[in-house]
């Protein structure tokens, strides 16, 4: 019975190369094995159990994280992994914790903003994890609005020292993961104060916050966990903290200081960079989180998809079998649409990453022209793909029916892990206002004769982008690149230019941006959502491999493109590049896609790859033996360890006599 494959029909139908399938979502022929064999390393590994989290009382459920990420540490160290294995076995060990914000966020931020001296200091302490560090930004008072925190840097002349001081309640570093228990260090913002009062802004302090022998807190500083977070086990295992400091003081040098400097002498000063690059951390992340949504959705995606392949509802005729779910075309339309989400935000996921390392080049050398381009990708992108991620995870979860809602589904887990990322690294609206202001800068730039660049290139053709009329005359003609390509070009155009024109009514730009606001979201929405078509686009002109690999994608590529424009037929209706007619022939077209989908779809998923131990849910059981392992999880509840339950004597029992008294009189 185990080792049946109840999902073997579906994979003989497929009509691509699944192996092929596998290295493009990969990247590389490497980076397939090495993911490959660290998500088999990690699942193999008892230590790395996940049943039962969910039951876990939070401090067990902590201290439990504490020993995997300890016991990761051991691993990466005994068997000498690369950075890159490294990264790849803690993510598959697949629990939030603080190694990384240690590594993702610590590291990364005193690699671009430390200088030689102090790089050299600090960071082999952090590569050797002799110290643990956080990113404490946030406050109570204010996290989206960074310049307005409130936590000082003081410095004193007299002792060649920062005062760090934490002025109010609303003052209080709030959120840092790994912060709440364990970091030994943080990376703290906080407003630069120098002699003569004035006040610099915000800037980064490198601040030992426990003691490394017996990780107490250093005096004057006040640290703790901020309490449980949303759904059972999840984002628990994170210690996300609370911090404060009372006159702490730290060395000059501790301040971050290759962008700007404090002098011995008290004098400040500013190298010839934009104070923006004091962000950088937060953009690389970002970036990071473009990738990661990819990976979620396409998690919740398999687990949906292959349950669909298994259940079955209704259609039988005279006893036989009934209609497997996923041939409802309701399903699909629910459905496919996500699968081509997961495939289209992997390769703008992957874009992302060279855009963000050919920013970095162009710093080094002392290029900025293209950080405002890639603060509005980086806050964009993650923007949408998070949003959708999210709101896919929970489609996910209906799309399985009643088990979807079984914690053993992994879904609500997934869900809950998931959400905060709508959240964190900026709120995903406050970042779209972000890129809607980079686009009304480039759309009022135009009639200087200013030639946009990169992913604004299209407003470059304005003129004719204002004019176009798809010229589409059967569903059929939806099948071409340029043809899409062109649509959602005219449609974001129009939206911003709507909101540039909207704007220039208004006396002051920054009143029309608040009364625009709503509107300016719409306009970023629909730039990004170009952004991700035309790099699925363009990952099509590659050189792809394997038997019917390139075509999947193509399917793909239209399922996610056609199906943006139903979901927003208004957009595209409205600002008349497409008549209702189009609009029409678009749809019959995605539902002809679907039926090109349907007999790949089981396929399609197997590429990613995943491990019945990453995906740690039963409906989406490589085998499909979906029924079996519900019935016998159900038996492993802690309710089911007696037949007769805690609190029968006191509750039940109590309950039914009176209620048999009652029926007597
Ligand atoms: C079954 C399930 C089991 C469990 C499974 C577990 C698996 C886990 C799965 C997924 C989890 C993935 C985990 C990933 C790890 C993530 C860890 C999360 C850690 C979180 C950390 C944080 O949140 S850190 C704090 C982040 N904070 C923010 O992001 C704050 C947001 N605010 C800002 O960024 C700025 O304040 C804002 C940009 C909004 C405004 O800045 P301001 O200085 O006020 O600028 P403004 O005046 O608006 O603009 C001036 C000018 O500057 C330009 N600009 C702004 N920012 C940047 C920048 N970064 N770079 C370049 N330029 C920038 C701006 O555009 C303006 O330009 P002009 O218009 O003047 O040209
Ligand atoms: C799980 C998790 C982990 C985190 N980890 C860290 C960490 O490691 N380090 C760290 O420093 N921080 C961390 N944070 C904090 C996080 O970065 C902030 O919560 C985030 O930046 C949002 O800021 P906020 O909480 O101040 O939201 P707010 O800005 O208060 O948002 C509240 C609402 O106001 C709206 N809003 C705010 N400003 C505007 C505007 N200008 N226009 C229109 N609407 C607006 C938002 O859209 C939102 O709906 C974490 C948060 C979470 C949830």
């Amino acid at each position: 019975m185990e080792d049946v494959d109840h999902l073997a029909h579906e994979r003989s139908k497929a009509q691509f190369d699944v192996e092929e399938m596998k290295i493009v979502w990969a990247g590389s022929r490497h980076a397939f094995e090495v993911t490959d064999r660290m998500s088999r390393l990690v699942a193999s590994d008892p230590i790395f159990r996940k049943d039962n989290r969910t039951l876990l009382p939070r401090k067990e459920l902590f201290k439990n994280t504490l020993r995997k990420a300890a016991h990761a540490w051991k691993r990466i160290i005994e068997l000498r992994l690369t950075e890159e294995e490294a990264s790849k076995l803690r993510f598959f060990a697949d629990e939030p914790n603080f190694t990384e914000l240690h590594w993702g966020m610590f590291v990364p931020f005193i690699k671009g903003q430390g200088t030689d001296e102090q790089q050299k200091k600090w960071l082999p302490l952090a590569y050797k994890m002799q110290i643990i560090g956080c990113y404490a930004q946030t406050e109570l008072g204010h996290g989206s609005n960074v310049q307005g925190l409130e936590t000082t840097a003081t410095f004193d002349p007299l002792t060649d020292e920062f005062v760090i001081h934490s002025p109010t309640l609303a003052s209080s570093k709030w959120w840092p993961g790994g912060l709440g228990k364990v970091s030994t260090h943080a990376v703290v913002f906080a407003r630069l104060i120098i002699t003569d009062d004035r006040d610099y802004g915000v800037h980064g302090f490198i601040v030992q916050l426990r003691s490394l022998d017996d990780h107490l807190p250093l005096p004057g500083i006040t640290v703790g966990d901020i309490g449980n977070k949303f759904g059972s086990g999840a984002y628990n295992t994170m210690d996300n903290g609370l911090l404060r400091f009372d006159n702490v003081r730290i060395p000059r040098d501790q301040m971050l200081m290759r962008i700007s400097q404090v002098t011995r002498e008290g004098k400040y000063v500013q190298s010839n960079v934009p104070r923006q690059l004091v962000y950088g951390t937060m953009v690389y992340v970002r970036q990071t989180i473009v990738a990661d949504a990819s990976c979620a959705l396409a998690r919740a995606v398999c687990i949906a998809t292959r349950y669909s392949a298994v259940r079955r509802q209704f259609g039988s005729q005279n006893g036989g079998v009934e209609t497997q779910v996923i041939d409802y075309k309701t399903q699909q339309n629910r459905l496919f649409p996500l699968l081509a989400s997961a495939y289209a935000f992997r390769f703008v996921g992957e874009w992302l990453k060279w855009l963000y390392t050919d920013v970095t080049q162009r710093l080094q050398a002392k290029d900025f022209s293209t950080l405002p381009e890639a603060h509005a990708c980086t806050a964009g992108l993650k923007s949408l793909t998070t949003t959708v991620t999210a709101d896919s995870i929970e489609e996910c979860r209906k799309l399985c029916g009643g088990h979807g809602y079984l914690s053993c589904s992994g879904l609500p887990e997934l869900f809950a892990v998931y959400i905060p990322a709508c959240t964190y690294e900026g709120d995903n609206v406050v970042l779209l206002l972000q890129v809607a202001r980079f686009l009304m800068k480039t759309v009022s730039q135009l009639p200087s004769g200013m030639k946009p660049v990169g992913t604004t290139a299209y407003l470059g053709r304005v003129e004719d982008l204002m004019q176009c009329h798809s010229t589409v005359k059967k569903a059929e003609d939806w099948l071409n690149p340029s043809v899409v390509l062109e649509v959602f070009e005219a449609r974001a155009t129009r939206l911003s230019v709507a909101c540039a024109q909207n704007l220039s009514k208004f006396a002051k730009q920054e009143e029309g941006f608040l009364e625009l606001a709503a509107d300016l979201v719409e306009a970023a929405v629909a730039h990004c959502q170009l952004i991700v078509v035309s790099k699925f686009i363009e990952k099509l002109q590659e050189d792809i491999p394997g038997k019917g690999v390139k075509e999947q994608l193509q399917t793909l590529c239209y399922v996610y493109a056609l199906n943006l424009l139903h979901k927003h037929l208004g957009d595209f209706v409205a600002t008349g590049c497409i008549t209702p007619k189009q609009a029409s022939l678009a749809n019959d077209q995605l539902r002809s896609l679907y039926s090109q989908v349907r007999p790949n779809a089981v396929a399609l998923v197997d590429s990613f790859n995943y491990t019945d131990h990453y995906l740690s849910s039963i409906l989406g059981r490589y085998d499909g033996n979906v029924y079996p392992k519900l019935y016998e999880e159900a038996w492993k509840d802690p309710l089911n360890e007696s037949v007769v339950p805690d609190g029968y004597h006191e509750y039940i029992r109590p309950l039914l006599k009176q209620q048999l008294r009652n029926a007597r009189l």
